[in-house]
């Protein structure tokens, strides 16, 4: 018997029916929507499910004291000083969401052409890895390796003639994991897509006993136009000269992402990730098959303020939205999901008990 999808084909076939008590009835043996009959029988079915536990919560972080700014693109995003960011550690743990990560808007007199305040041990997010680690040790924290919060031209890395330059940048790359990882910071998370940068920095961390913090590697980062909100919320968004497509990767591309994964992981790479996300869901799923690493997806800033965005407008239910959409990473293969919605969808979680 030739079997499809799980049934034998010949079954299809036979007819069980000369009479029924149901007029009408269609004569069919298989009817899929008899496991949808009710919530209890969709439970027992369901293949995938999302928990607090696949949510790390991205945070902007701004100078100053008790302050939260609206970021105008990401309705319900607000950069944090770092005292409101320690509170919203403690609300990512109430919530059980393992991990937070954080990103600096840096003041436009603090950046330069080299991104020189990457470096600097007591920049915001080295103080707010500080002060959050002293207060709640338990939480993981991610901090992004890149230089674009900190250059005066927007751009990951340092610029010579117009190009963004590798092997220079990743030494500066290397020293910014460190000051982070000194700070306390658990997983460095190069996003940058410089060559090479995942083997320097698990070497520079190595060198300096910094043995277990762990790496995340963007790995498979695209040049995408779903960036824009959040180079609003770091402020890059009016620096930004050209654009990223030397070095972030090429929509068009699949076999490449597998190709800079699997050069992360050789470098070192605790664990992988595919930006953005769900535009990227076929991208997710070949990396997980391919390798079976630890695979993260970051739905962006983008994908956010357009739920936000539909849903304000009352064109969406913001709230079925977000869930769906952060399923869709689950079943794709993905093992966790950056997500500006965390919170929002951590509180749903644990009200749906
Ligand atoms: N390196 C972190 C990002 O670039 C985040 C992008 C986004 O949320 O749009
Ligand atoms: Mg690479």
């Amino acid at each position: 018997m030739a079997i499809k999808y799980g049934r034998p084909i010949e079954l299809r076939e036979v007819s069980r029916r000369d009479s029924t008590a149901v007029p009408h009835a269609l004569d069919l043996t298989v009817r899929p929507r008899r496991n949808r009959k009710a919530e209890w029988a969709r439970r027992m079915v369901r293949e995938n499910v999302l928990t607090t536990d696949d949510l790390i919560w991205p945070l902007f972080l701004i100078d100053g004291h008790n302050k939260r700014e609206q970021v105008a693109s990401m309705p319900g995003v607000d950069r944090l000083s770092v005292d409101q960011a320690v509170r919203e550690a403690e609300r990512a743990m109430k919530l059980t969401i393992p991990c937070i990560a954080l990103f600096p808007y840096t003041d436009p007199s603090l950046r330069d052409e080299e991104g020189s305040e990457a470096t600097n041990p007591d920049n915001l997010v080295c103080q707010a890895v500080r002060a959050i680690k002293k207060e709640f040790p338990e939480i993981g924290i991610l901090c992004d390796v890149a230089l674009d919060p900190f250059t005066s031209h927007g751009h990951d890395g340092l610029i010579s003639d117009g190009k963004i330059l590798n092997d220079e940048t990743v030494a500066v790359l290397v020293r910014q994991a460190l000051v982070q990882a000194e700070a306390g910071c658990d997983i460095i998370a190069p996003s940058d897509m410089m060559d090479g940068r995942v083997a320097a920095i698990r070497e520079g961390l190595d060198r300096s006993g910094l043995l277990d913090v762990q790496i995340m590697a963007y790995a498979a980062k695209y040049a995408s136009a779903f960036y824009g909100p959040f180079r609003d919320a770091i402020g890059s968004a009016k620096t930004l000269t050209g654009d990223k497509r030397t070095y972030q990767m090429d929509s068009a591309n699949t076999d490449e992402a597998l190709r800079e994964v699997e050069l992360d992981i050789a470098e070192g790479a605790d664990m992988v990730m595919v930006k953005p996300g769900m535009p990227y869901l076929d991208v997710v799923r070949r990396v997980k098959d391919t390798f079976a690493m630890p695979t993260f997806v970051y739905q962006v800033s983008g994908e956010y303020a357009m739920i936000a965005a539909a849903a304000n407008n009352g064109w969406l239910d913001g709230e079925r939205a977000m869930m769906e959409s952060l399923l869709a990473f689950k079943r794709a293969g993905a093992d966790g999901v950056l997500s500006y919605f965390a919170p929002k969808a951590a509180e749903k979680l644990r009200t749906q008990g």
